[in-house]
């Protein structure tokens, strides 16, 4: 454990659970998003190129699942800072021995965990309630031509949502589900 994130391993390799560990006094608290030192320790040792704020409104919506393609990978670390989601990373590295496989965790602004997603993972969460808002550090800057997506209803994946699929975007809903000779994302 570092002084300021509680680093949890996974079953997938490399997708880590951190908790931020709060710093509080009569006014309230602090915790840290990010920390290039302490994170070194879960795999991060690059720039953070770009930070993303999202809000979603309604309780139920999906977005996801998003990857970037090589070279254009990136690392990920998932915060929620508003409400709470079902937050999902789903291996796409070819010749990883958990391919394909998914892990699901609850983010919330209350429990001070955030996903360390690695190259080679697709990502996307779920609302569990209204009025989310999600902060993504990225280790690199972000490029639509790269940027790769699957269906989040794919039985290939066999992602068990908790509430109904609202809110889906076009382009999101448009996502193909995996072919059976998909062998995944080169390292
Ligand atoms: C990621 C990104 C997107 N965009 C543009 C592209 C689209 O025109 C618009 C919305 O993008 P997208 O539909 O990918 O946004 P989300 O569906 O909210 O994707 C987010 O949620 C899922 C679960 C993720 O994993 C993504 O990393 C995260 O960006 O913003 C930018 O201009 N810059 C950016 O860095």
């Amino acid at each position: 454990m570092t002084a300021r994130f509680e680093i949890r391993q996974t079953p997938l390799a490399g997708l880590q659970l951190l908790r931020r560990l709060r710093l509080g006094d009569e006014r309230g608290f602090l915790t840290r998003l990010f920390c290039a030192e302490e994170l070194l320790a879960a795999g991060w040792d690059g720039p953070v190129a770009q930070i993303n704020e999202t809000g979603t409104g309604l309780r139920g919506t999906v977005r996801g699942l998003h990857f970037q393609h090589p070279p254009h990978g990136e690392v990920k670390l998932v915060t929620c800072t508003a409400g709470a989601v079902l937050d999902v990373a789903v291996d796409l590295r070819e010749g990883s021995a958990t391919f394909l496989k998914h892990f699901a965790v609850e983010l919330s602004a209350d429990n001070a965990c955030s996903l360390l997603i690695p190259q080679g993972f697709a990502h996307g969460f779920q609302t569990l309630t209204d009025d989310v808002r999600m902060i993504y550090a990225h280790s690199a800057p972000f490029n639509a031509e790269a940027e790769g997506g699957l269906s989040c209803r794919d039985p290939a994946i066999g992602i068990d949502w908790p509430l109904p699929i609202v809110n889906l975007s076009a382009r999101d809903a448009a996502h193909p589900k995996i072919a059976d000779d998909y062998r995944g994302l080169a390292a």
